[in-house]
């Protein structure tokens, strides 16, 4: 089959004891609804698929857009490295899991979207957590789509030939593309704007977990096979986390002010410039802020500082040898010259990077959702004891930037 020429290459298995199962969820049929990518513990079922990497092509096209490229080119070319990838989970498996599971709402960067992050995802599933990584729609995914009604004109012609796309009869399926900075705008106002947008699609995709959890029937606009009632009474909605890349390292810290029933929140390698200064001493939970070597810089870390408190446990530290895209799956599938070439990959190797991130992540969730699990174990990471973990930062901030 088409695809990449080194055979090892591929998101890494989750390592923990439950297997895990994934399904998409889309609430009602305007932008303003909540779409997310759920990851869950299942149950075996050698007969579930491995849902594909990228849901459909227009994904790659929303990605040419924002790596200002050539669409059919570049379509061609992101089909190629990329079109045959699995998610390391099982597409609409039977939920399974003995005791409540605790809840994280992930959120994706700039230029991403819900499926860009599964390695993380699926490894907190395999660990019992339910994780929701929602696809925001403030038009910082490179793309997302919405269903909407058809309109009378629509239904008239409606013989058409059926949407090749799996939507309903009467819907449309609309897509939002990842919208650039126009030439000469200022970036704060956008930027802030969107990072509201995205802590309140955070908390509204808390708020249908809740409803999911307490059995209120769901309308999933997507037809998928899974059955949402076997989520009831699920999840433990006092242990529930926030978790974000970059922009979404941003919206971790939103999220957090305006929801309290975030418990804590984890920031992978954050892009501070979103947010306002005001909500700093608004924020009242712990925050795990884990950077990578490459991307960060003093301006950035500084806004992390301010965010240090004696009473509230704020942690920081930096992966040896990681550059920003050292989080998203990208780090995984390509081989080591091209992936160092166009910044996919750092001078560590991907899976221990990731498996450090993520073992310091369950730790810090562990502490601060007061966990029964054996977490603890890394607990040394939060603080960087690990030959390739820094305490904190690399990068030199100067004492009058604090
Ligand atoms: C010229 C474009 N210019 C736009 C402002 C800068 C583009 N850029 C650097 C990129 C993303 C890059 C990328 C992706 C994917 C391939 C592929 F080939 F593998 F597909 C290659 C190369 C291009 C590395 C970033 O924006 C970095 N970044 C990101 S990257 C999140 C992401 C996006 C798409 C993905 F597929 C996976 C992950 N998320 C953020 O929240 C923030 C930033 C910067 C500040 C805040």
């Amino acid at each position: 089959a088409m695809g990449n020429t080194c055979s090892n290459l591929g998101i890494p298995p989750a390592k923990g004891p439950h297997p895990v199962g994934c399904t998409d969820f889309m609430m009602d049929h305007t932008e303003k609804g909540s779409f997310f990518r759920l990851y869950y513990p299942c149950q075996e079922s050698e007969k579930a698929e491995k849902p594909d990497w990228v849901p459909c092509r227009e994904y790659f096209n929303g990605l040419a857009d924002f790596m200002k490229i050539n669409r059919s080119l570049s379509e061609r070319i992101f089909n190629y490295l990329f079109g045959s990838f699995k998610i390391p989970a099982y597409m609409d498996a039977p939920f399974r899991c003995n005791g409540k599971c605790p809840v994280v709402i992930f959120s994706h960067g700039l230029g991403a979207f819900r499926t860009l992050y599964s390695a993380i995802c699926a490894e907190l599933a395999s660990q019992g957590f339910i994780v929701a990584s929602v696809e925001h729609r403030d038009q910082s995914a490179s793309a997302t789509y919405y269903f909407r009604e058809k309109t009378e004109s629509e239904k008239a012609k409606g013989n058409s030939p059926k949407t090749p796309d799996s939507s309903p009869d009467d819907m449309v399926r609309e897509w939002i593309y990842y919208r650039a900075l126009q030439h000469g705008e200022s970036e704060f106002p956008l930027r802030n704007k969107q990072v509201k947008q995205r802590a309140d699609e955070c908390i509204l995709a808390l708020d249908k977990l809740a409803e999911i959890n307490s059995g209120t029937p769901m309308q999933n606009v997507l037809q998928t096979q899974f059955d949402w009632t076997t989520l009831e009474n699920s999840m433990d909605m006092c242990r529930i986390a926030v978790m974000g890349h970059s922009f979404g390292g941003a919206t971790v810290i939103e999220a957090l002010c305006k929801e309290v029933k975030f418990k804590c929140g984890i920031a992978l390698d954050a892009w501070m410039h979103p947010l306002d200064d005001e909500i700093f001493p608004r924020v009242k939970q712990p925050i795990f802020f884990i950077n990578s070597e490459k991307f960060q810089w003093a301006g950035n870390i500084s806004r992390m500082k301010k965010l240090d408190s004696a009473v509230i446990q704020r942690k920081m530290i930096t992966i040896r040898g990681t550059v920003h895209q050292s989080f998203p799956d990208f780090t995984f599938l390509t081989g080591n010259w091209i992936g160092k070439l166009m910044k996919l990959k750092g001078e560590i190797d991907p899976e221990l990077a990731i498996d450090l991130s993520n073992k310091a992540s369950l730790a810090f969730l562990q502490r601060h959702l007061g966990l029964e699990r054996n977490f603890n174990q890394w607990d040394p990471l939060i603080d960087g004891e690990d030959t390739n973990l820094i305490q904190g930062t690399n990068v030199t901030v100067l004492q009058s930037a604090i």
